[in-house]
């Protein structure tokens, strides 16, 4: 079978609600979409489009405040991935070239887990600040409780899809269920605003990387200047808008956890098109799904054999992120790590 060079829509409601042929049927269509281009277009993933208005209607607003008092919500510091980050104090380039220094053309609010585990788990040394406090802004007063329950919401979904994936790798659907039960995921809204000047020289929305943890799950809006992913034939191809759908990726520790039988694709967010206007302002939701900061990650027992080594040293989940969130800020440029 030739690969897959486009992203494919997969209905995972067969997974939810189906027969055990219907979810091992699913299994396999995700299988292959891992495989051959680590992105898939999930449909009938049973989340509320009226929280995802809702989500999307308070962002909008905070974004819409003056500058100086998004800043009083600031990034604390580079190992602190919470609160706002300002137009170009990012390069996610850097997570993959250490040359990359353009910054990127969006500005972007994020929060940590919104359930606390037991204290002693939480605030034990490899924790690290992956249960740091969420920064909260003020206005709009709304964002605290909707984003709470949309964070929930991606907790639960990623848990499913999470299980679809250990089936689609002939594993037990339960296997990651314990590596996950205490996810260290964030939930980051980018506003793209539309672009009055022109970029500098090589500079883009979201610059070419990777996602750093076991999956992205992504609900953006067809606006020009969107989301392209390298496929196989190293072609930039962009991702389709499917009204109702997530776009769903694999990071970094998926790919690591499978010995690279999984890709974790580049994927870049280009310009608009000179002239494109206001129109091009555009708004993702991005849920970066982390595994518990002391899962570890090291091959599957059934993605390695002979002539098959394991090609990552193992490493934890914490370890991973925290590694990868210091390499691209911008503003806190020389700050200790
Ligand atoms: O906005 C998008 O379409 C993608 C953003 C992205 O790739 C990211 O935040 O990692
Ligand atoms: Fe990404």
């Amino acid at each position: 079978m030739s690969k897959l060079l486009e992203v494919p829509v997969i209905d995972i409601a067969r997974f939810r609600s189906g027969d055990e042929d219907d979810r091992r049927a699913v299994a396999r269509e995700v299988d292959r979409a891992c495989t051959d281009i680590g992105f898939l277009i999930i449909d009938g993933h049973g989340v509320d489009p009226a929280l995802i208005e809702r989500t999307r209607a308070v962002s909008r607003e905070f974004f819409d405040l003056p500058e100086a008092e998004k800043r009083r919500v600031a990034r604390p510091r580079v190992d602190v991935s919470r609160g706002y980050t300002g137009l170009e104090d990012e390069s996610v380039a850097r997570s993959r070239d250490a040359s990359a220094t353009q910054g990127d053309l969006n500005e972007s609010l994020m929060i940590g887990p919104v359930d606390r585990p037991d204290e002693a788990y939480a605030t034990a040394p490899a924790a690290g600040q992956h249960f740091a406090a969420n920064i909260w802004p003020q206005r709009p007063a709304a964002l605290q409780p909707v984003w709470t329950e949309y964070y929930r919401a991606m907790g639960d979904l990623a848990a499913t899809i999470m299980r679809i994936f250990a089936l689609a790798l002939d594993l037990d659907e339960h296997y990651f269920d314990d590596k996950i039960d205490r996810h260290i995921s964030r939930l980051r809204l980018r506003n793209y605003p539309a672009q009055a000047e022109a970029p500098k020289p090589g500079q883009i929305r979201a610059g070419a990387h990777s996602d750093y943890g076991s999956l992205t799950i992504l609900c953006t809006e067809d606006k020009p200047g969107g989301l392209q992913v390298c496929n196989a034939a190293g072609e930039w191809v962009d991702v389709p808008i499917v009204p109702g759908t997530f776009i769903i990726n694999i990071g970094d520790l998926m790919a690591r956890w499978s010995n690279d039988r999984w890709v974790s694709t580049l994927h870049r967010v280009v310009n608009p098109p000179a002239g494109a206007g206001g129109a091009a302002r555009r708004l993702s939701i991005v849920f970066f799904h982390n595994p518990n900061y002391d899962a570890r990650i090291e091959c599957l027992p059934n993605c390695a054999g002979d002539g098959e080594p394991p090609r990552y040293p193992p490493t934890t989940s914490g370890e991973h992120l925290r590694s990868m969130f210091v390499t691209t800020q911008n503003a806190a440029a020389g700050q200790q790590a």
